[in-house]
């Protein structure tokens, strides 16, 4: 399958930034400025307290809603969390998981991805799971070796049935929000791996048919380098996905 048979996706990860109002607002110049294309998907992830009030500004819109975390148990005394179906109650289709914010700061480990894209699957919201390198394991070389272990591990289990509802985003950890881009042929590498481990795992169709996006310091300038990859079918945007007009810009390039 070529690239081209997989619909671009655009997702825009706003991190522990705006609050309601902010949310509203940024919500509503996104509806305004976000080009409307069959070539490209679009999903904004607010923090869990926006997504009710985001939900209801981007509805009729062709923004799709996404988490940034799930828990995967279905109720009860799990303080501060939020499940799978309170996501599925305010309309949200996407939830990233294992982004390497959570694995760092709130220690979660493979073990739990797996369990949350399993709960996730299984209620009919699509993950966007994160991986990813550090820079020292990239100043190793290891960076190939560390991504796949950690797609073997976060997959193992995982039934696919519609390739198109489990999302991959490939993030080194040295270019978030530091400005750092790896370069075009530096994520090539990375994901061209990640497609060949999920050959493995889950067969050469389900395979040619999961997205695989690029995150780090992702931006309207070098958004095309990325998205020209064989491998590369949208990027996962922190910085950028907070201006509706840089937002807008990636989308419009990815949608050419
Ligand atoms: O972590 C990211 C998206 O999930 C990337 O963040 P930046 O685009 O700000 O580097």
């Amino acid at each position: 399958m070529t690239q081209s048979k997989r619909t671009r996706l655009i997702a825009g990860n706003w991190k522990m930034n705006n609050d309601v109002p902010a949310a509203k607002e940024l919500a509503e110049a996104l509806v305004e400025q976000v080009p409307a294309s069959d070539a490209v998907e679009v999903v904004i992830c607010p923090p869990t307290i926006d997504l009710a009030c985001t939900s209801h500004k981007i509805a009729g819109s062709a923004i799709k809603l996404g988490a940034q975390n799930v828990y995967w148990e279905a109720k009860g005394a799990y303080t501060g969390e939020t499940s799978c179906d309170m996501l599925k109650s305010v309309d949200a289709t996407y939830c990233i998981i294992g982004h390497s914010e959570r694995r760092d700061y709130f220690h979660e480990t493979d073990e739990d991805i797996n369990k949350k894209a399993k709960a996730l699957m299984a209620a009919g919201i699509t993950p966007i799971s994160c991986c990813g390198e550090s820079l020292e394991v990239r100043e190793a070389g290891k960076h190939v070796e560390f991504v796949v272990d950690q797609i073997k591990k976060d997959t193992e289990g995982l039934e696919i049935t519609d390739p198109s509802k489990y999302v991959v985003a490939y993030e080194p950890i040295w270019a978030i929000g530091t400005g750092k881009t790896a370069t075009a042929a530096d994520a090539q590498e990375v994901c061209g791996a990640i497609r060949a481990t999920l050959v493995e795992v889950f067969g050469q169709e389900t395979a040619d048919g999961i997205r695989i996006l690029y995150g780090g310091s992702a931006k309207p300038e070098n958004i095309a380098g990325f998205l020209a990859e064989e491998d590369v079918d949208g990027a996962l945007v922190g910085g950028a996905s907070l201006v509706a007009e840089s937002f807008a810009a990636m989308v419009e390039k990815a949608a050419e």
